[in-house]
């Protein structure tokens, strides 16, 4: 494995995330590891929505957990807001959830069935204390108002409400504390496409208004094209491109997200393909990716390609970045309803993207 490219936050500039070679392997039986996410960098700010996309096992949620410290990562630093909320404990790391929350697939795995509505956004309020010395009913009923429900689905089991308000309340919940993070799990996976496109607005218009750093996961380009400033291309584990989402999906430099984005355009993956994706138990020895790559070479089969930048911003990781050329008509044919949004354009010069572009090696999106 390649330790070449340890990043290093940019002298002088902070953003509210940082993520540095953060690791998490999981210890399987006989000896095994299996590396979901291997060495990643990355930076938020406020305002700003991230969006890290790959195919299903590449390790997204897994990362997304370790970033709210849900999950113990194996290695790596996570700084939050200028902290080193890597190795918090208890006490500490409940004030820090104050401040990040995460928003699920399933609302109901924050939301108890035996629980009113009401009373699942007050519960955060009880633990943590309010932020602004409000009543806790007065807060359920500011943050209803804030996702678009009335005051009378206070009393309300999730059980009576549609999917659509079921997570308008799990994004309620983890808005009642005023965090500046959210870190949005598949949040619209299972919703319909009217009740997807509102929860997307939704959020939009919350970021807009709350000035929220998003850590976006999704598998699904169109959302992430559609929702995000910058994009995080992760493959087995690891990295693989990064940069501001709309350049990346139009001209894709790694034969991974190319991929993505062409098979995306063409409608669901062919069984083939998705087949061929290698374990994270035991992934392909150099590039991981080389296995299911068109243009891979002698040198991609024993070196793993660091990520590097590229002069318009971009990081990549690929011994041969942009061979493969994206036929004119890809991009084009992501879907996206027309209705969606635009993610808000940053208020002032942008201090960061969502990963730091600075020179090789200080990426701010690498592994390593
Ligand atoms: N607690 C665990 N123990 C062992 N392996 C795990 C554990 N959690 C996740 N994994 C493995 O880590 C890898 C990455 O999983 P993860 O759920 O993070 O991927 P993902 O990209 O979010 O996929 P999906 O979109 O399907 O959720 C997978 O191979 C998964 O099986």
């Amino acid at each position: 494995m390649s330790t070449n490219n340890t990043p290093q936050a940019t002298p002088g500039t902070s953003s509210l995330l940082e993520v540095d070679g953060l690791r998490r392997h999981f210890a399987l039986s006989r000896g095994r590891m299996l590396r979901a996410v291997d060495g990643v960098s990355l930076r938020i700010d406020s305002g700003r929505t991230l969006a890290l996309v790959g195919e299903s096992g590449s390790g997204k949620s897994t990362l997304g957990r370790c970033v709210v410290r849900m999950d113990e990562p194996t290695d790596g630093q996570i700084r939050f807001d200028g902290e080193d909320i890597t190795h918090l404990r208890h006490r500490d790391l409940r004030t820090i959830r104050q401040r990040m929350q995460m928003v699920f697939q399933s609302p109901y795995t924050s939301l108890s069935p035996r629980m009113s509505v009401g009373a699942s956004i007050a519960e955060p309020l009880q633990i943590h204390g309010l932020p602004d010395g409000l009543s806790p009913a007065d807060r359920v009923r500011e943050v209803l108002d804030m996702v678009g429900l009335p005051a009378s689905v206070e009393t309300r089991r999730p059980s009576q409400l549609s999917g659509g308000q079921r997570q308008r309340i799990g994004l309620a919940r983890a808005l009642a504390l005023s965090p500046k993070l959210l870190v949005a799990d598949e949040p619209t996976a299972s919703l319909d496409l009217t009740s997807q496109a509102q929860i997307v607005n939704l959020l939009l218009e919350l970021q807009g208004r709350l000035s929220l750093a998003m850590l976006f996961i999704t598998h699904d380009l169109g959302l992430a094209h559609h929702l995000s400033h910058e994009c995080a291309v992760m493959y087995l584990g690891r990295i693989v491109e990064a940069g501001p989402t709309v350049e990346l999906m139009r001209q894709p430099l790694h034969p991974y997200t190319h991929l993505l984005v062409s098979t995306r355009s063409r409608g669901p993956a062919a069984p083939s393909e998705a087949e061929s994706v290698p374990s994270p138990i035991n992934p392909p020895a150099g590039c991981h990716f080389r296995s299911r790559c068109p243009i891979a070479v002698d040198k991609c089969a024993t070196e793993y390609p660091p990520l590097q930048a590229t002069p318009s911003g971009r990081q990549v990781a690929c011994h041969r970045p942009g061979v493969l050329e994206l036929s004119g008509t890809a991009t084009a044919r992501i879907p996206q309803p027309e209705t969606w949004p635009r993610p808000p354009a940053a208020t002032a010069a942008p201090t960061t993207t969502a990963l730091t572009s600075s020179p090789i090696p200080s990426a701010g999106a690498s592994h390593d």
